[in-house]
């Protein structure tokens, strides 16, 4: 996997030095506000394209501002909502984790819908206080973070820097603003770790993670417990199980795996040990969009620190899972069909690189709660898939990296 762009670029805004913790508190951040009147975030269009973007026109008046707007389940999320009626504004630093041109044309597709992406860094305090300023956004949707689990022992900093600072960036502007928003986040299927019990649920162990991204998804889950505990923020975290589907990510296996069969290159397969099969109970970007939705319609008003007063603030997690694990061979098997292309498979014993052998979620806790009923098999997701790869890559002749 590539590079990656400096963690700290600290998107449009100059500054001397990275933002500190105390940059990020509205109520400190002089040094900052003076950076935003020569940066190109002020100024009367920022600031009208900023409004109209996360101007609500629903019943259910939702101004949402969406981390990781340009990501793969980011623009399907703004999308959706926007197709709603909700306001969406978008902040994303389009990094160069996998190909930044895909992200732009999510981008130009977004703002064709309507829906403003800001380019920055959720670590940007100033920022965060320019768009809260502007905006009084009801919801997070909170989805930027250093995603995959095995590019973790390339470049741990990435994590730390996106998925712990980062979101500890954008749950104390969270905690300061009037009123505070709702907070849905993305935790990640991988917080089960070495788990044996199946299918997992919201109540097993999370404490044995493989991956410094699973770790840093951990750490999220307990940050979340504290922002709730102290400041009474509302906060839902959704534990995705392995997304696919129309404008993934590139670094996913059923992405390269496409892209190399196309290519007539082998693909690698792993394996469990003593040849055990490797299986993911992969969810399709339709279903976990639902999900998401529905988290969102279902967050209560944070309480705020008075929260002994007023109650105590929600505190949610949920499986966004399939509940049908499917074994990696099989997904090649359905692609080979697709693509009418014959895989050269390279069946290897699963290198100690993150990965977990199998996942598989138990969703009653979010169908109960949510309605989340996911309905899409792999065969029919992946089709889907099919159909807009050979669009974008081969007919659009884009370079598929
Ligand atoms: N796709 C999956 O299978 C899956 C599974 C479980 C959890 N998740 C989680 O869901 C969320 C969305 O995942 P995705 O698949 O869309 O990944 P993605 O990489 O496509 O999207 C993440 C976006 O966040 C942006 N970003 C990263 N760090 C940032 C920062 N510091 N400031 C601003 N923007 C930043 C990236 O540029 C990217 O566009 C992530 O939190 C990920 O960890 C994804
Ligand atoms: O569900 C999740 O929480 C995670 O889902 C995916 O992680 P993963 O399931 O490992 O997805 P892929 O990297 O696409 O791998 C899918 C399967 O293919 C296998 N694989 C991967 C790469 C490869 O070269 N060969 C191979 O057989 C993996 O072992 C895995 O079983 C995402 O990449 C993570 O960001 C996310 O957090």
């Amino acid at each position: 996997m590539k590079h990656i762009d400096s963690p700290s670029t600290p998107g449009k805004i100059k500054m001397e030095k990275s933002p500190s913790p105390s940059s990020s508190n509205p109520a400190s951040s002089d040094l900052s506000r003076r950076s935003l009147r020569t940066s190109s975030y002020s100024g009367p269009d920022f600031e009208k394209r900023v409004r109209q973007s996360a101007k609500p026109r629903s019943r259910h008046g939702m101004s949402v501002l969406v981390t990781g707007a340009a990501g793969f389940v980011g623009t399907h999320v703004s999308a959706s909502l926007k197709r709603r009626g909700e306001g969406v504004l978008g902040l994303d630093n389009f990094n160069s984790y996998y190909d930044p041109s895909l992200k732009r044309a999510r981008q130009t597709l977004l703002e064709r819908s309507g829906v403003y992406i800001v380019e920055g860094d959720i670590n940007d305090g100033a920022l965060l206080a320019k768009l809260f300023d502007i905006v009084p956004f009801t919801h997070v949707m909170h989805l930027a973070a250093q995603a995959g689990v095995r590019f973790a022992m390339e470049n741990p900093s990435s994590y730390v820097h996106s998925n712990i600072a980062g979101l500890v960036s954008v749950l104390e502007f969270c905690k300061n603003v009037n009123p505070q928003p709702a907070i849905v986040w993305a935790s990640s299927s991988s917080v089960y770790g070495l788990n044996t019990k199946v299918p997992f649920s919201e109540r097993d162990r999370t404490d044995q993670p493989a991956s410094l991204y699973a770790a840093t998804k951990k750490a999220g889950e307990e940050i979340a417990h504290t922002y709730n505990h102290i400041y009474g923020l509302s906060l839902t975290g959704l534990r995705f199980f392995t997304v696919y589907g129309p404008w993934g990510r590139p670094d996913m296996a059923y992405f390269f795996f496409t892209r190399d069969m196309l290519k007539g290159k082998s693909i690698p397969i792993f394996e469990a040990v003593n040849h055990g099969t490797v299986a993911r109970d992969f969810t399709f970007i339709e279903d976990i969009v639902k999900g998401c939705l529905a988290a969102l319609d279902t967050a209560e008003k944070s309480t705020g620190s008075g929260g002994k007063k007023k109650g105590p603030a929600q505190l949610r997690v949920y499986n966004l899972g399939n509940t049908s694990p499917v074994p990696v061979g099989d997904l090649v098997s359905i692609l080979e069909k697709l693509l009418k292309v014959k895989a050269k498979r390279l069946v290897m014993k699963m290198p100690r690189n993150g990965d977990v052998p199998f996942t598989h979620a138990n969703i009653s806790l979010a169908e109960r709660e949510l309605g989340y009923k996911p309905t899409t098999d792999l065969h029919t997701g992946l089709k889907k898939f099919v159909q807009w790869y050979l669009s974008y890559y081969v007919d659009g002749k884009k370079s598929a990296q």
